[in-house]
């Protein structure tokens, strides 16, 4: 982003911030203290909230555990000022040290939820068990910790309207900071993990360290939540860890609208406050009405109330205005915080010759791009590949065909993720790719793209390009850039499909076959030396194909790639590639140049389906 555009994003959050801080300070003036009480509470609760939001609505990790983080913050600063210490200096030690235990128990659960391959489920069920085994700790702590009872502590008076101000200004604190987040090049790589994880794997991120760093730091600021709150209400209860706070935030947030920040804050602050002047007389019919509201919201409104409100006033207004300048238009906005985008997207060639993060390449001409010794896969009892031995070099395009089921996709994978094969050796620029993961092998120099088209449909043409980038350029935690960087063959892949016009267009809204130019481009900015791609062109026209053929050529013998093609279409195969490879029943039938394979009567007989 350019220092102009810069300075008018940090110009636009301060004025805003401006607004809202002069909101706060007024509105005391109509608020009663009851009110006030109320809204305070739902303050900090609402920090909270946020905080689901950004793993769940941004990132897609369901977490039921926020309250666990939240009663760590509670009894940390409960316990010390109750037994240990006192003073104003002491209380901010004591909610630092709170912030600091539930970074490190946030991370730790982290690192047992975010293993490899472990299913998006996984971490919605170790953070159900943490609030039930927080509570248990703190019901067995007997006087200790209050146990059922609560523990009372001396808590800094401080007068309702002073509580109103600290719990809004907190949360506008969070909610400002949560936003120049999630409107960074780190909150656009939080939204390529949640559309599509494995993708992104596949283009070099490491998801899990990103997820564990972001649970972390939101366990953190939980936790302050959670030590401001026991100062405000002078007991630290079990209930604020418990399993059914940790509920009620997750339904809060899919009330309000998840993946909107403001959506969390409204749900939050509404429920509680119409919590408070209803549930008092109607306390059970109350519940059962957020319950009902809840599964409504799920079934009906699944992105939440706020962002349906945003868009049934905005389509009324655009209508409305429609009306009276009785022009069409097509686009209609929900309600949720948007990334700053005043300044004009631009795609530029990168620099050449920066060096790969871990230094391990070594893609000289003299080395084989890709050795595969004596590869085999089995699924249980079934084998998919057996004794698979092949040599690739740079420059080459080797067409691989075979009837399905013969194991082409299977061969990939073995090549583009060093866990999947179950016998054999693998080298990549003569390096061992051992059992690392998809990241690990994009490091080598491995890019793969995928059959149906795996872009992100939630972010735009510039995002998926700049997350694909990620690999290779630092991702700010809060900046937004618009302009990205691309090595040549992904720019030409950009410049002949004609995304270069559609660079703001959502990815999701493309054709299928400007999706597939997309990927290639994407899988193109890994800058690799071994490209695998299966069946590039199924569901393309005949012109599409045209390019997407003269693209690969490009590649391979301008840029000297070293090309792994699967294709069904055998005429496609014959136009592009230099070399064939057969595959049958798992194992290579046939591997030479296409002069010498192209007319092989075994093509012919394996495709009829009379081979053995
Ligand atoms: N995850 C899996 N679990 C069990 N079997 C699998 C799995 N993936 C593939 N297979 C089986 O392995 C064999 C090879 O599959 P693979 O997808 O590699 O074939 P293919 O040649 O790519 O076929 P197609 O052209 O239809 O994509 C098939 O019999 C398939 O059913």
């Amino acid at each position: 982003m350019s220092v102009l555009g810069r300075a008018r994003r940090s110009l636009a959050i301060f004025g805003v911030s401006v607004l809202l801080v002069a909101f706060l300070l007024a509105s005391p003036v109509v608020l009663g203290e009851y009110a006030q009480q109320i809204l305070s509470q739902a303050f900090l609760f609402a920090i909270a909230a946020v905080t689901v939001d950004l793993l769940w609505g941004y990132t897609g990790i369901l977490t039921f555990g926020q309250s666990a983080f939240f009663g760590i913050g509670v009894y940390t600063v409960a316990i010390a000022l109750a037994y240990y210490v006192d003073g104003t200096l002491a209380t901010a030690g004591a909610i630092f040290a709170a912030m600091v235990g539930a970074a490190l128990a946030g991370a730790a659960i982290g690192w047992l939820s975010f293993w490899d391959r472990a299913s998006p489920i996984y971490v919605a069920i170790v953070t159900l068990a943490l609030p039930v085994v927080f509570t248990q700790i703190i019901l067995s702590g007997g006087a200790y910790t209050g146990s059922s009872s609560g523990l009372p502590i001396p808590a800094p008076f401080l007068s309702i309207t002073q509580w109103y101000y600290i719990a809004g200004g907190l949360l506008l604190v969070v909610t400002i900071g949560a936003y120049v987040f999630v409107s960074s090049d780190a909150g656009r790589v939080m939204v390529a993990i949640r559309e599509n994880e494995e993708r992104c794997r596949y283009l070099g991120l490491n998801t899990s360290r990103f997820k564990i760093r972001l649970m972390a730091a939101c366990s953190a600021v939980a936790a302050m939540a959670g030590g401001f709150y026991v100062l405000f209400s002078s007991v630290a209860a079990h209930s604020y860890g418990d399993f059914v706070f940790g509920t009620e935030l997750v339904v809060w947030t899919a009330l309000g609208g998840r993946g909107t920040l403001v959506g969390p804050i409204f749900g939050t602050v509404g429920v509680n406050y119409v919590s408070a002047v209803l549930g008092g007389n109607l306390p059970f019919i109350w519940l059962l009405f957020v319950g009902f509201a809840f599964v409504l919201s799920v079934v009906y409104l699944p992105q939440g109330l706020v962002p349906a409100i945003g868009y049934g006033l905005s389509a009324s207004a655009r209508s409305i205005g429609r009306l009276l300048r009785q022009r069409p238009e097509t686009a209609v906005a929900g309600w949720r915080l948007e990334p700053w985008a005043a300044e004009v997207p631009t795609v530029v060639r990168s620099g050449a010759g920066v060096p790969r993060q871990n230094g391990v390449i070594g893609a000289t001409e003299e080395v084989p791009a890709l050795e595969m010794q004596d590869v085999g896969m089995q699924y249980g009892s079934l084998v998919a590949l057996r004794g698979v031995t092949l040599t690739a070099c740079r420059g080459e395009v080797v067409g691989i065909i075979g009837p399905n089921g013969a194991g082409k996709t299977t061969l990939l994978r073995c090549i583009a993720d060093g866990r999947e094969r179950s016998a054999g050796e693998v080298l990549v620029n003569g390096h061992s790719i051992g059992r690392l993961p998809p990241q690990g092998c994009v490091a080598l120099g491995v890019s793969r793209k995928f059959q149906t088209p795996n872009v992100f449909d939630a972010l735009t043409v510039l995002d998926c390009l700049c997350v694909a980038r990620s690999y290779r350029q630092p991702v700010s935690a809060w900046r937004r850039s618009r302009t990205v960087e691309l090595p040549e063959p992904a720019l030409h892949a950009v410049e002949v499909s004609g995304l270069m016009s559609m660079l703001n267009e959502q990815a999701g809204h493309l054709s299928h076959g400007a999706k597939q130019a997309l990927e290639l481009a994407m899988v193109l900015a890994q800058e690799p030396t071994v490209l695998l791609l299966d069946e590039p062109t199924a569901g393309l026209t005949l012109d599409e194909r045209v390019a997407i053929g003269t693209v690969l050529t490009e590649l391979a013998h301008g840029h000297r790639l070293c090309i792994l093609l699967i294709e069904h279409d055998l005429d496609f195969v014959r136009n592009i590639s230099t070399r064939l490879v057969v595959l049958h029943r798992g194992e290579i039938r046939l591997d030479g140049p296409l002069s010498e394979t192209a007319d092989s009567e075994l093509i012919r007989s394996i495709y009829v389906g009379a081979a053995k």
